[in-house]
């Protein structure tokens, strides 16, 4: 292809070319280049190549002798959308001319439809009386022929040329030319004139290609991109993110880059040179991202006197965040008024804790009545001090903001045409009823939710004392809430305050520290800096000497969890035994007191080890529901009936339900006791009477009952069992399982792992064809 010629750099546009040539204007490419209105073609700025341009049947079958004047219209669109008279329009101005029409007498114009895409619009076509001949008015008057067919008349946009040029489409007006998306263009359909465009300032400076964002670079060794020019290395990489034609042939790397959309990132293959004089390094020279728009950007800590509820993002990133809807947005402050504008942020109510104490002016016109979201706008604008507020008046006004520090003044815009009264301004400000105003805040969500409060600004909503956030007054929230990173990453459940380790030699914590328990262990002062609490620290059962009060080693030092503790160890705990085998297959459970009393229960024939703290029950002391699961779907432990029965008749704090093999095992080999002696792990079990720890030459046994088709039909024989055997710890239910019971949860658990040891060693023993309970002595001779 013959190169394009460039036109004299030193050139300038002359706006009096017009005069004779009417069809021409300034190209809109920042070029000094003229541009045809009718063939939508950029010509050089010679008058030479204006009136060889006139020449062609390009334009001649465009321009019909129809000397088009720019309206309003036209010089708004001019050089953007291609404009193209329709055939009717041209069809018109022939009649006219020809004086088949009448309008020519009335208007020396006529107004035109002009077709741009899928637009029309209105245009003044001027008839040029001088501008035709008479034999071109007869031409006219024939029905019009075909025009010839000029070189350019025959070229055809080719669909291809846009993996090239990943800025070009055909154009929209339906004709053969090409359009640039970026630049929103018409330009001829001819390779040259795109090469040529891609390479005018104009586009340069819209080229979207500039966001590559290099993030690995899987192949070590290979020549990469040319380390110059700039450009050339950004068309290779466009052609690449284009998978251009020359991809199939050489060697290439992956690359991943985000596009200017922000679109997630998209993988795409960078082409390589492999002739092997460079290395990695200017691969990644030449890949190295120009700065994204938004990688240039940094967070400002002035933004957030306007918008109250941002902070920056705690990624390390420069983007900003919303303490509202935690959700990170981007730095960019239009992106922040969009985002305060949104209905998802609106529903957060960060502009809802205005909070009106006085009116201090008596007569003005406030607010409208309705207040609309302009009026929530004022408020703002007022709240931020705004730039109205140098030009208005104004009334001042105390209000809190979301982060609870003290109230601030402020001042209320007021539109100062005194028709409305203060009541006007209350009821403004009052009637934001939102959906959040019929809800209230609900005492009793505070057992659930420990950081909560009640919002202190008068309001019903919620707050977290944690997060010094506002929240809807809104179970589902207060969830969401409490699932987030940001709460969560202020611990709320380090609010068990250390006072002291009475004993030297003790383990505080149990084997397998949760982050709950790790805070026991760490000590940390409660969330609400409220007065030293005294708190238990748990023992552990390994320092257990037999016969020890068995209180000294597991009791006086248990630390008593609130309700939510206890339903968050209930699910660790449920996934614990059901590594163990104890609660696999829906069976098996747990139930664990709080320390204000409530009894906590595991819903029924739910995977045990699956449970959230939200999906227990809450029991009082008689066996009556507290609180539910709000899944409504969720139904009580049937196990509940024979874990009230450890709580009634015993004042336990635990009950453990196990489906252990050993449990099952054991029951078979044994009639009505379960009877073992001088095993080690006999220590572990507690005297129920006693309350002292067994010895290892004691014998423990433990009651058996008959299973039942129903659990709750085991209350009778369990209840007769508790009665007969008051030192027992446990009963075994025959070809089910057991239920083990402590003072304390870890006591519970730490008896239920002895009891299963000696289970299996009972039922090992039997195999071995020895009995667990029978003294050493009777094996002395073998
Ligand atoms: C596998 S079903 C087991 C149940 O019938 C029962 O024995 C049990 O231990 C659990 O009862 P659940 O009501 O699911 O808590
Ligand atoms: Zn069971």
């Amino acid at each position: 292809m013959a190169p394009i010629k460039l036109y004299n750099a030193s050139r300038t546009y002359q706006t009096e070319w017009e005069t004779q040539f009417p069809w021409l204007r300034k190209a809109s490419d920042g070029s000094e280049r003229g541009f045809c209105t009718l063939c939508h073609v950029i010509i050089t700025p010679y008058k030479a190549s204006f009136v060889r341009h006139e020449k062609t049947s390009f334009h001649l079958s465009s321009d019909q002798n129809l000397a088009v004047e720019p309206t309003e219209h036209a010089s708004l669109s001019y050089g953007a959308l291609p404009e193209t008279l329709s055939k009717k329009s041209i069809s018109k101005a022939r009649q006219l001319k020809a004086g088949v029409l009448d309008e020519k007498s009335e208007n020396d114009y006529l107004q035109f439809e002009v077709t741009s895409g899928n637009q029309s619009t209105s245009k003044k076509i001027k008839l040029s009386p001088n501008s035709a001949s008479k034999s071109s008015f007869s031409q006219l008057m024939q029905p019009a022929k075909a025009p010839k067919k000029s070189y350019e008349a025959t070229r055809r946009y080719r669909t291809e040329w846009e993996t090239q040029f990943p800025w070009l489409q055909k154009a929209p007006d339906g004709s053969e030319m090409a359009y640039c998306k970026l630049c929103h263009i018409v330009i001829r359909q001819h390779k040259g004139c795109l090469v040529q465009h891609e390479k005018s300032n104009f586009h340069l400076s819209r080229d979207g290609n500039l966001n590559v964002e290099q993030t690995k670079v899987p192949i070590q060794s290979c020549a990469a991109l040319p380390e110059a020019p700039l450009q050339t290395r950004k068309n290779k990489a466009r052609h690449l993110k284009a998978g251009g034609p020359e991809e199939k042939s050489k060697e290439y790397i992956e690359i991943e880059w985000t596009s200017v959309d922000q679109s997630s990132p998209k993988k795409t293959k960078l082409l390589l040179d492999c002739n092997s004089q460079s290395s990695p390094k200017l691969i990644q020279a030449a890949v190295t991202p120009k700065k994204s728009y938004d990688a240039t950007r940094r967070y400002r800590t002035q933004w957030e006197t306007q918008f109250p509820w941002l902070e920056k993002a705690s990624d390390g990133s420069e983007s900003a965040f919303c303490k509202l809807c935690h959700l990170i947005l981007r730095p960019h402050k239009g992106c922040l008024v969009q985002h305060e504008k949104s209905d998802s942020h609106r529903a957060r109510g960060w502009n809802l804790d205005v909070e009106q104490t006085k009116l201090p002016i008596q007569s003005c016109a406030a607010l409208p009545e309705t207040p609309s979201q302009t009026s929530k706008n004022k408020e703002r604008h007022l709240k931020v001090g705004g730039p109205e507020e140098k030009s208005k008046e104004y009334i001042e006004i105390e209000w809190t903001s979301v982060d609870q520090s003290p109230p601030k003044k402020t001042k209320l815009l007021l539109d100062c045409d005194s028709q409305s009264s203060p009541q006007m301004i209350q009821t403004a400000m009052a009637s934001k009823k939102s959906y959040d105003a019929s809800r209230r805040y609900r005492t009793k969500w505070e057992t659930q939710f420990p950081w909560l409060k009640k919002a202190s600004d008068g309001s019903e909503r919620a707050y977290c004392k944690l997060c010094h956030v506002i929240i809807r007054p809104h179970k589902g929230c207060l969830v969401q809430h409490e699932k987030s990173d940001s709460h969560r990453a202020r611990g709320w459940n380090l609010k068990v305050e250390q006072t002291k380790l009475p004993n030297q030699g003790c383990t505080a914590l149990p084997e397998t520290p949760s982050q709950s328990r790790k805070n026991i262990q760490i000590g940390l002062t409660s969330v609400d800096q409220s007065p030293l609490k005294k708190t238990k620290l748990l023992y552990n059962g390994n320092s257990i000497n037999g016969s020890e009060d068995f209180g000294t080693c597991f009791g006086e030092f248990a630390a008593t969890l609130d309700c939510m503790e206890t339903r968050e160890l209930i699910c660790e705990l449920c996934r614990l035994f059901y590594s163990l085998g104890w609660v696999t297959g829906t069976g098996g459970g747990i139930s664990i007191k709080d320390k204000d009393g409530g009894i906590l229960v595991a819903p029924s024939r739910v995977q045990k080890e699956r449970i959230k703290p939200e999906d227990l029950f809450k029991l009082d002391s008689d066996g009556q529901i507290l609180s539910s699961p709000s899944n409504a779907s969720l139904k009580l432990s049937q196990c509940t009936p024979l874990f009230m029965l450890a709580y009634k008749l015993l004042g336990v704090g635990a009950v453990l339900h196990s489906h252990s093999k050993n449990a099952v095992l054991a029951t078979l080999i044994y009639g009505k006791e379960f009877r073992v002696t001088h095993l080690e792990m006999i220590k572990g079990i507690q005297d129920g009477v006693t309350k002292k720890a067994l010895r290892y030459d004691d014998e423990l046994v433990v009651p058996i009952i008959d299973n039942t088709p129903f659990e709750k039909d085991l209350v009778t024989s369990m209840e007769q069992a508790i009665n007969a055997y008051p030192s027992s710890q446990a009963v075994l239910v025959r070809r089910h399982g057991v239920y083990v019971w402590g003072d304390t949860w870890q006591q519970a658990k730490s008896m239920a792992e002895c009891f299963d040891y000696l289970f299996e060693v009972a039922v090992d023993m039997k195999r071995l064809h020895m009995d667990a309970a029978a003294k050493p002595s009777l094996y002395e001779n073998l």
